[in-house]
This record gives C-alpha cells, structure tokens and sequence, in this order.
C-alpha cells in the first residue's frame, strides 16, 4: 500500500488514430494521490495512516454523500505532511471487503455503515454484572454474518461467574470463544486477534473499555491525538476508532494483514493486528437483514428449519420449530430468540 499511486479508469493513453496530431493524453484525475487507511472519524473530519505518517482530511466535494468510515482505505490528495493543522482531501473510497451495518433502531434513527474492511467481530458479554444476553449475542451474530465478519465470542468478568451457562449455548454452534479477567491472561484473547481487523462490541458495562485499554496500553495516547483535532474527549465520542497492536501502525503492517486475509500469509506469522472500538454502538438494527439470513446464526434451527412450509414466518401455527419442540430436539431458549429477533426485525423496520 505504501506509495501507491491512485489512477483513474480514464488513465488510459488513446493512441491517435490514423493522424499524426498527438491527442491530448488524459491525465490521471488525481496524479498525487496515495491510499490512507482510516483510523478515526468525528465531525467531518478523517484522520488517515498514510504510511507511517497520521494525516487528517476531509472529504472532497466530488465524493458526494457516500460514507467514509473507519477502516475504509482511501485516495487521498493534498498535504499529507501530517503537521498539525493541515487538511488533506479524501478523493476515493477503495472497494470494501466486508461492511458492517445497522439499520435505524431506537439509538439511531439513520441507517448506516459502521465499519469498512474488518475480519472479525468480537462480541463482548459479561458472564455477570451485567448479566449475560443471549439476545444481544444472537443479534451480533447475525450482524457479523451479514457483514462478512468471523464472529468471536469475548466472555468478560470470569472472576464473577464461570462461562458455562453460555458456552453450553453457543459452543455446539461452532462459535470461537474465550474467556477474560481484567487481572487475568489475555494472550489466548490475543492471538486471536493477531493477524486481524477485530471490532469490539458490547453493551455498556461488560468491561469492553478495560478489556482495550489492556490490549493496546497506549490507546489513551491514541485516542487522545484523534481528539486532538475536535477537542472532544473519549468519553463524549460515539464514533469509531482504530487502535494498533503489536506493530508501529503503517502502511506496510497494514499490507501484511491484507495478505493473510486473503491467504498470502499465515497468520501465525504475525504478531499484530487492529482493533476497532466502537463506543456508540450498543446494538444493531437488523431490517436490513432477510429473515432467511437470520437463520445462519442459528444453525442448530436449520434443519427443523428446513422442515417448514416454503412461506413459514416461524412465529405462527403450522411452524416445524414447534413440532421439533414438543419433541425435545431443541432448546426453547434458543427458539425463542430466534422468533425474538425475528418479531424485533419488524419492529427495527418500522422505525
Ligand atoms: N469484576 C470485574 N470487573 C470488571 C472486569 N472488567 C471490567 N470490570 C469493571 O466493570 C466496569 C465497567 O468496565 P468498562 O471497561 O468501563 O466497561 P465498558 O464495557 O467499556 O462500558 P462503558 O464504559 O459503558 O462503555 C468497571 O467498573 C470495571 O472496573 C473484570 O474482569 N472483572
Ligand atoms: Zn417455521
């Protein structure tokens, strides 16, 4: 990615045809312009690892209303020196290889792109205080699934109640877990997010902030220089952030996690990777998501599922789910929060 050239698809050199009069060349639209991955976003303003250097830009009027959000990679033209006080221009958006999103729900009423270009979603539920919520796991679940994302599933606080009860749940799913203490070994937590792009999500309280905090030590100083820019304080900013770990954030780093996403590089090999804190988002709105692909995150539903008639809501008479329950074959609580979200998508739509 370092010193990358951004060409346009009018780059091409038109030959002349037939006569010897030179026909204007077209110019790439942006000659200068080098790709920037985004670390932070607040207030229209973009703050961008261009190489090893940190540069804040806005967005160019030709962009248009598309979203720039944290981790997209984009063109960028301008000053790109990253002295304080200068502004430079974002000119592109790169093609998204994931794109997580939300639908307009009670916290939010816009629907909206949340995070470009992740690999994982780490989902971040207290085993206590406060008390688990399958609901808010199952619904990260399908976010993370309709996003493209590998869901891992972080169970905080083990010093206050051991994992069992949720384990038992999604364990058998074939989700990827581990549990953590505040005062305890992160290194199982952290090689699986070597290698990665990881957005963190949990409902307030879990202990997510700690868990950050822990992982990259000096995110404070991190998010202090995005803050440097608005003078808005980490705890009054609902917006995204981009946190390294294990390697001096560049361009180069970033190019090696790219590799192993596409299976260049064996993550074993590495020893960094990001994460992507998200202090606004609490939960996910899910309309945007088709009913049948709610049931990829309930795969222990699929065959009975599969059971039902061709236009089945799953919440109504006639449903194979409930056949399948009066025989013992699934759990009830995994039932009713499959129809939960399914009654919840509706209500999500309606806002
Ligand atoms: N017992 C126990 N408490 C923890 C642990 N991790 C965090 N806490 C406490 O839980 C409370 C919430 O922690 P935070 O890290 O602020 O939680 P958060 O998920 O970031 O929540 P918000 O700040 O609301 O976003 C704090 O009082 C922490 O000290 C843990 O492993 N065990
Ligand atoms: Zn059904």
């Amino acid at each position: 990615m370092r010193d990358s050239r951004y060409i346009d698809e009018d780059d091409v050199r038109v030959r002349a045809r037939g006569g010897s009069r030179p026909r204007t060349r077209k110019r790439p639209k942006h000659e200068n312009a080098q790709l920037g991955f985004v670390t932070g976003v607040d207030r229209g303003r973009y703050r961008c690892l261009v190489g090893d250097r940190s540069v804040v830009a806005m967005k160019a009027r030709e962009l248009g209303r598309g979203s720039i959000v944290v981790g997209d990679v984009v063109a960028l033209v301008g000053d790109l020196s990253g002295r304080p006080g200068t502004l430079a221009r974002v000119v592109r958006v790169e093609e998204r290889t994931s794109v997580l999103r939300r639908t307009a729900d009670d916290t939010d009423p816009v629907e909206r792109v949340i995070v470009a270009n992740a690999d994982q979603l780490v989902i971040v539920v207290a085993l206590a205080d406060p008390a688990p919520q399958p609901r808010f796991v199952d619904r990260c679940l399908v976010a993370a699934y309709d996003a493209g994302l590998e869901p891992l599933l972080c169970l905080t606080k083990s010093d206050l109640a051991p994992p069992d009860p949720l384990v038992e749940i999604y364990a058998p799913l074939g989700l990827r877990w581990v549990v953590t203490r505040k005062d305890g070994d992160l290194s199982e937590l952290r090689s699986r997010l070597t290698g990665r792009i990881s957005v963190f999500v949990g409902p307030s309280g879990v202990g997510k902030s700690t868990l950050v905090n822990l992982l990259v030590p000096e995110a404070q100083r991190a998010v202090g220089r995005v803050n440097a820019v608005t003078g808005r304080g980490r705890h009054t900013s609902t917006s995204a952030v981009a946190l390294p770990f294990g390697a001096p954030p560049d361009a180069e780093s970033l190019e090696r996690l790219r590799a192993a996403r596409e299976g260049a590089l064996d993550r074993s090999e590495l020893d960094h990777g990001w994460i992507i804190d998200t202090p606004g988002v609490r939960s996910f709105g899910l309309a945007h998501v088709a009913p049948d692909d709610l049931v990829v995150a309930f795969p222990d539903l699929a065959e009975a599922i599969d059971e039902c008639a061709h236009h089945c809501s799953h919440l109504d008479g006639g449903c194979a789910l409930d056949d399948w329950l009066a025989a013992g074959r699934l759990r009830a609580d995994r039932v009713a929060s499959f129809r939960r979200l399914l009654l919840s998508r509706e209500g999500d739509a309606e806002r």
